[in-house]
């Protein structure tokens, strides 16, 4: 039987979660498997999606706000130090949380070029921030993380310019660019192919109420990925009294107005809850994450519908949403357009389905709508492909999504390529599959800063001595989380 080993977090660890300052290779993680099955509660962190938005908002409001539980990680770092090149204070204040202090924010005016941004891997950095820097007085230039110069930006770097933005990117159309702003922006109607990222939307309309104009935002291409998010985006315009609104198909409109300052809580990240709940799926038992809204915006709040396609049960009751499985997956077919941000997880889960257990045959599964995820963190198709086939899975890379056949997985190596949900997908795996190491477990500090620690402590490997705590404490009376543990695998499990 395979012990798990845990590296549970280091308190020496760069706080971003990359590699050492040396640029030596981060040390695997063996992912720790699952002896018994699951009965834990799970806190998360605030939403990525939701701090950036409101950051932007809150930079260019009418005055100070106030952002309680906000994210605390590579991205939301990267969002603050960019917000705050460009002249806008913000502040930590008051006691630090589990997850990190509340931010008092104090909006620029006028907010100042002539200083550099860099990007990390954030997709809401690199497109979010350029508008910003278009009302800016002088030049910004932005650069990110190696690969992030591979990710799409033409798009929305042609919608700027045409907007009325002044923008050098020695025809690259990505980055490294620099944004030569003057203080304001004309803006109006744009066409423009959100094909590839609905973030080239939801980046024009966050600072469109600050345009002179406005903006009327025409999609000309094939489908708009993630959609949930751009509504998320018109959501927290309107909550903050502009006029934003879904005109027609592929079309919105911000109304040119002020920014209301407000004091506001940022939802937990739902689209993070995915890998936790998911791994009810894995290893069987149940897995409760707390403090749920009502209704939200979040891709990740989906999650209740597309787990019982694999299996689960699913009960939301006072903010608590439970997943609930036993010991069998079963194979799905799912068409995700709207929430690629869950599919990582996903196709773990469909590998998993796909290996069966000792009493189970492996079934098949086909996760489609997808082709938008080969321009994230990485190309996620391809990755996700070749770390299955590594584990000894038969996964199929499809134009827009991933086919798995019945086959067995078997421990190795699974490599992150520097994405958050690649790195929490190999974890999800290694719950059932023993042997499983992550190449590069720190990168999941993009949108969770404590990842290894809360994994472990969802298994109630990891003591009290774990500092800040990520998941509720452990129970009373001693059974760190772990309902029926009696040692060894339980049958159906591991296998
Ligand atoms: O606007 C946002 O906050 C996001 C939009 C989506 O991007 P894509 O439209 O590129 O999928 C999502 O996948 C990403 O994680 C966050
Ligand atoms: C696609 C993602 O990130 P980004 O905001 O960098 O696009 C993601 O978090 O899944």
């Amino acid at each position: 039987m395979l012990i798990a080993k845990l590296n549970a977090g280091r308190d020496d660890e760069d706080p971003a979660g990359r590699s050492d300052d040396d640029g030596a290779a981060p040390e695997a993680w063996s992912a720790p498997t699952a002896q018994a099955p699951l009965d834990a509660t799970v806190r998360l962190p605030g939403s990525k999606s939701l701090t950036g938005r409101e950051l932007i908002l809150s930079a260019l409001a009418d005055g100070p706000g106030l952002l309680r539980a906000p994210l605390h990680s590579r991205d939301s770092q990267l969002m603050i130090d960019a917000l705050r090149a460009l002249g806008t204070g913000i502040e930590e204040i008051g006691e630090a949380g589990d997850f990190g202090a509340d931010l008092r924010i104090a909006p620029a005016d006028p907010l100042f070029g002539s200083t550099t941004v860099a990007c990390g891997l954030a997709g809401t950095v690199m497109r979010f921030v350029p508008p910003v820097a278009a009302l800016a007085l002088g030049p910004t230039a932005f650069d990110g993380d190696p690969y992030a110069r591979k990710r799409p930006m033409r798009p929305v770097l042609d919608a700027l310019r045409a907007l009325g933005a002044d923008i050098a990117d020695e025809g690259r159309g990505a980055l490294p660019f620099t944004v030569h702003g003057t203080g304001s922006l004309r803006g109006g109607r744009v066409e423009l192919d959100a094909s590839l990222s609905s973030q080239f939307v939801s980046a024009l309309l966050l600072s469109a109420p600050r345009f002179d104009e406005g903006v009327h935002v025409v999609h000309t291409g094939e489908r708009v990925p993630s959609l949930p998010h751009i509504e998320m985006t018109l959501e927290v315009l309107r909550a903050r009294g502009v006029d934003a609104t879904a005109t027609g198909d592929g079309e919105w409109r911000v109304a040119p107005g002020p920014i209301e300052a407000r004091e506001l809580a940022i939802e937990p990240d739902l689209s993070n809850a995915a890998p936790f709940l998911a791994a009810a799926l894995a290893a069987g038992g149940s897995v409760a994450v707390p403090g749920w809204p009502e209704t939200t915006t979040q891709v990740g709040d989906r999650l209740r519908e597309l787990l019982p396609a694999f299996g689960a049960a699913v009960s939301s009751q006072d903010g608590l949403v439970r997943v609930t499985a036993g010991g069998q997956l079963r194979g799905a077919r799912l068409h995700l357009p709207d929430a690629g941000e869950l599919a990582p997880t996903l196709v773990g889960l469909a590998a998993l389905a796909a290996h069966g257990s000792e009493d189970f045959p492996g079934e098949p599964s086909e996760i489609t709508g997808i082709g938008h995820i080969r321009h994230h963190e990485t190309d996620r198709i391809a990755a996700l492909v070749n770390e299955i086939r590594g584990l000894g899975g038969d996964a199929v890379e499809l134009e827009d999504g991933i086919a798995l056949r019945p086959a067995k997985l078997h421990g190795g190596a699974w490599r992150a390529y520097e994405d958050h949900r690649i790195a929490t997908t190999g974890a999800l795996i290694g719950l059932r599959v023993p042997g499983v190491s992550v190449d590069d477990i720190g990168t999941t500090a993009k949108t969770l800063p404590d990842f290894p620690r809360m994994w472990a402590r969802m298994l109630g490997i990891a003591g009290p001595s774990a500092g800040t705590a990520a998941s509720d404490p452990p129970p009373a009376n001693g059974a760190l989380g772990l309902s029926g543990f009696v040692g060894g695998l339980l049958p159906g499990f591991g296998g």
